[in-house]
């Protein structure tokens, strides 16, 4: 891949021929930055990163996925397209950048407020709320970015909140406004991943609800993410690193970042294992070559495969190792993931099924619990979860599902 000029598709100046269904777009290499605080400047490239430009492919999905020869063969070029470079673009609806503005909004409000008033949302019983700067491991050294994270929005009489589920409770919020502007974004991307995942079964030939069967209810969750400009850290973590390198755990990743830019994802062709075969949630190689740069596209998510699509499509389609570099400004992003159910064993799927391991499936929530418990060695809830031996609770019957239909 070489490096590529400026040239920026906006769809508010994009004409109904240019908006075909799937269409190349040249990545930006430079952006002019005037966002919040004092930094205005031009950003490129975090300092200290060698990586090409991505120029990544972006789809427009149709409104309903009817499994018409043009859904085919678009979901065809998708899949080829995360099988090229490890991740793809997807223009934004109108109602997509509405919300997505309006969530970046709510996150850039709720990160000016005091430590106090962040550290306040937090529970016991979750791992929704605030992740201060520092407090995240990756591969054992301190990430800079500051979180919060949304998962599954359980009310405190839930049945599984009652019954102590693990990682099952209410989100910290700091109020109303922030719940409603971020869980308007979250739900409209949940519906935007069950379409995502109907593209997948279409691309992969797969009978229908052969993925969608695991997301019926499905842990969805996201984090709203800060990350502090290179020369604003507290010294916890590696000079310029954001977040190291990782992979993430569920079937999808759909990221939107604002003009700064950060991320940088490795591309299939030097695939590791995956994480249910190693024993810590990272990728090691972090400081390899052979990174992309993801350079902030306007009016665009990007989206790459998690852990559990390359366990059940036996690494057809593999988890993308991405990672973040601090840039000379700070940056705003939100990371959501679509995800199986908490209950569900996920297994190979139909085609793909190879002697892959585990053999008998992975059970999602476990899955999750036990990556969460890592990332978070010292969290209240960690604690919680583990003086109080709850994690037993993953071996009942009641917490596990095949999600057969
Ligand atoms: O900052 C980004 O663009 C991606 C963040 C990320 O990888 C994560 O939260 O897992
Ligand atoms: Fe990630």
């Amino acid at each position: 891949m070489a490096t590529f000029a400026a040239q920026i598709v906006r769809r508010s100046t994009r004409s109904s021929a240019q908006r075909a269904r799937h269409f190349t777009t040249a990545a930006a290499s430079i952006a002019t930055h005037q966002g919040a605080g004092q930094c205005v400047s031009k950003v490129s490239i975090p300092p200290g990163f060698v990586a090409k430009v991505g120029n990544f492919e972006t789809f427009v999905l149709p409104d309903k996925i009817l499994g018409t020869l043009s859904d085919t063969s678009m979901a065809k070029a998708m899949i080829n397209a995360w099988r090229k470079d490890g991740i793809l673009q997807l223009a934004m609806s109108p109602r997509q950048e509405r919300l997505f503005s309006q969530a970046s909004k709510a996150s850039k409000k709720f990160f000016q407020k005091t430590p106090a008033q962040k550290h306040a949302c937090v529970n016991d019983s979750s791992f929704c709320g605030y992740v201060a700067s520092g407090e995240e491991i990756t591969s054992g050294i301190a990430d800079y970015s500051e979180i919060f994270t949304v998962s599954k929005n359980l009310q405190p009489e839930d049945h599984r909140v009652l019954a102590e589920w693990p990682c099952h409770g209410p989100c910290p919020w700091p109020d109303k406004l922030m719940e409603r502007d971020i869980m308007d974004y979250v739900s409209e991307l949940g519906s935007n991943g069950e379409k995502l995942l109907q593209m997948v079964e279409l691309g992969l030939d797969v009978p229908p609800g052969s993925l969608t069967k695991y997301t019926q209810d499905g842990w969805h969750h996201m984090r709203a993410l800060r990350f502090p400009s290179r020369d604003r850290t507290n010294g916890k973590g590696a000079a310029g690193r954001g977040i190291g390198s990782h992979t993430d755990y569920g079937l999808l990743v759909v990221a939107a970042q604002d003009e700064v830019g950060g991320l940088f994802v490795r591309p299939p062709g030097q695939a590791e294992p995956c994480k249910h075969e190693r024993s810590d949630t990272a990728v090691s190689r972090g400081d390899d070559s052979g990174w992309v740069y993801v350079a902030p596209t306007p009016g665009v998510f990007t989206v790459f495969p998690g852990d559990m699509m390359q366990y059940v499509t036996n690494s057809f389609l593999t988890s993308t190792p991405h990672k973040v570099g601090l840039n000379v400004c700070e940056r705003f992003a939100f990371a959501y993931f679509h995800e199986p159910n908490f209950k569900a064993v996920v297994k190979p799927l139909p085609g793909f099924d190879a002697g892959q391991k585990p053999a008998g499936g992975i059970h999602y929530g476990t899955y999750f619990t036990n990556m969460t418990l890592r990332n978070y060695p010292d969290r209240i809830s960690t604690r919680k979860l583990l003086d109080e031996g709850r994690c037993s609770m993953l071996e009942q019957d009641e917490l596990r599902s095949d999600m057969a239909a």
